[in-house]
């Protein structure tokens, strides 16, 4: 076995293990045994293109020589498979596969493969189990808590469910054939997980930006052991957010409408929720916290390749609509994750529309 961090996401029954570390696909046979995944009903591992070609060959042989009944569903890459058309392939190759409800699930991918291939596993015959073995720096948040869904084009995550998987596995030697684009982007959750949580993070975010980008695995280990640390502490909290799990969504209100407005094309998840941080920051100093909030978020986010400015083309009318469907608008209200300093946020319920308009306005004029 090789050398790993541990962490555990703490739900009674129903807790387990985020492992991290260099070529953990070589022990993924064992570890899924120690996890109770079963050997006698086939397996089925859901990936897209980009990774099938990269690391599919890799975890399938491992899984086949401990004794695995594997077969496997490739899906095309990017955000517009989180459909619900291509959940119901997923199903139809699920059923000729011949999966029973002892079945288990594997999502070898980002955080659009994690997202659909747990809805998948939440879904068919009303739940079966299933494994994150996340491939990009974005899925060590998406890997862990249990949020899984599909996009409707007009809101992003909004046919989904809550459903945990047994364990994740995260083989940081899959990270180094991540694009460019891609590295920034996952980026963006690793700076929010310090930005909610913790400002010593933030500042080494700030320091190593360079390590991070160039993919200097002892750099990259401690990121996302610390964002998925972070992560863990509160859905171990409060799983289902019914308060405290809703400030993991710093910068998803604007940026969740953008992904939705760009037709889930344009911007990636990670580019989108950066612009929506930098929102945040500049709507937390108009609300009366200190300059310091909005300068610190935008150089870090900038600093790690991310972008800050709103592309002015996107209509500020139909980004304001597509926030009323997402999930933060209830009973009338907005709510809304405002960084009161750096690493600590409130959840906010009466920003008005008006100053959420004039935020967005602003941030298609950011200087970048
Ligand atoms: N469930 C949650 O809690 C949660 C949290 C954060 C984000 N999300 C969701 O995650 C999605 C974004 O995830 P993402 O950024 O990982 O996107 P993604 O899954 O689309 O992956 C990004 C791109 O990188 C490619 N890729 C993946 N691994 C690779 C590798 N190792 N080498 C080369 N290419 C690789 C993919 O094919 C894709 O083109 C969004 O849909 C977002 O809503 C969910
Ligand atoms: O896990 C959560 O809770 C998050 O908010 C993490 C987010 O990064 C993620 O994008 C999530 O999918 C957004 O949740 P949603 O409920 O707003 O769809
Ligand atoms: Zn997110």
């Amino acid at each position: 076995m090789h050398p790993r961090r541990e962490l555990t996401v703490e739900l009674g029954d129903r807790s387990y293990p985020i492992y991290i570390g260099e070529g953990l696909l070589d022990d993924a046979g064992e570890l899924f045994a120690q996890r109770g995944i079963s050997k006698k009903s086939p397996l089925m591992i859901i990936t897209d293109e980009n990774v099938a070609e990269r690391h599919l060959e890799k975890l399938q042989t491992v899984l086949v020589a401990a004794g695995f009944d594997v077969s496997t569903a490739i899906i095309k890459p990017g955000e517009s498979s989180k459909s619900l058309a291509v959940l119901e392939s997923l199903v139809t190759k699920a059923l000729d596969a011949g999966l029973d409800r002892k079945s288990t699930i594997v999502a070898l991918g980002g955080g659009v493969v994690g997202d659909l291939a747990g809805f998948v596993a939440a879904s068919y015959m009303r739940g079966l189990k299933f494994v994150q073995v996340p491939t990009t720096i974005l899925a060590h948040d998406s890997s862990v808590g249990g949020k899984v869904a599909v996009n409707h084009p007009l809101a992003k995550n909004i046919i989904g469910a809550f459903h945990q998987p047994e364990l994740v596995l995260y083989d940081l030697n899959t990270l180094q054939t991540l694009p460019k684009r891609e590295i920034s982007a996952g980026l963006s959750e690793v700076v929010k997980h310090g930005l909610i949580w913790d400002p010593a993070f933030v500042q080494w975010c700030d320091e190593n930006a360079e390590r991070l980008t160039s993919l200097d695995a002892d750099a990259l280990g401690y990121a996302l052991f610390m964002g998925c640390s972070v992560k863990a502490e509160v859905v171990s909290k409060d799983e289902r957010e019914n308060d405290l799990r809703a400030i993991l969504n710093l910068g998803h209100t604007i940026g969740h409408a953008l992904e939705a407005v760009a037709g889930y094309k344009e911007l990636l998840h990670g580019e989108a929720i950066s612009i929506g941080m930098v929102g945040a920051a500049r709507l937390a100093v108009k609300l009366g916290a200190s300059e310091d909030v909005y300068t610190v978020t935008k150089r870090v986010l900038s600093q790690v390749g991310l972008p800050v400015r709103l592309p002015e083309h996107l209509d500020t009318d139909a980004i304001m609509e597509a926030m009323m469907h997402d999930k933060k608008f209830a009973e009338g209200t907005m709510v809304f994750i405002v960084p009161i300093e750096i690493g600590k946020v409130e959840i906010n319920k009466s920003v008005s529309a008006a100053l959420i308009r004039e935020i967005v306005e602003q941030l298609k004029q950011e200087a970048v």
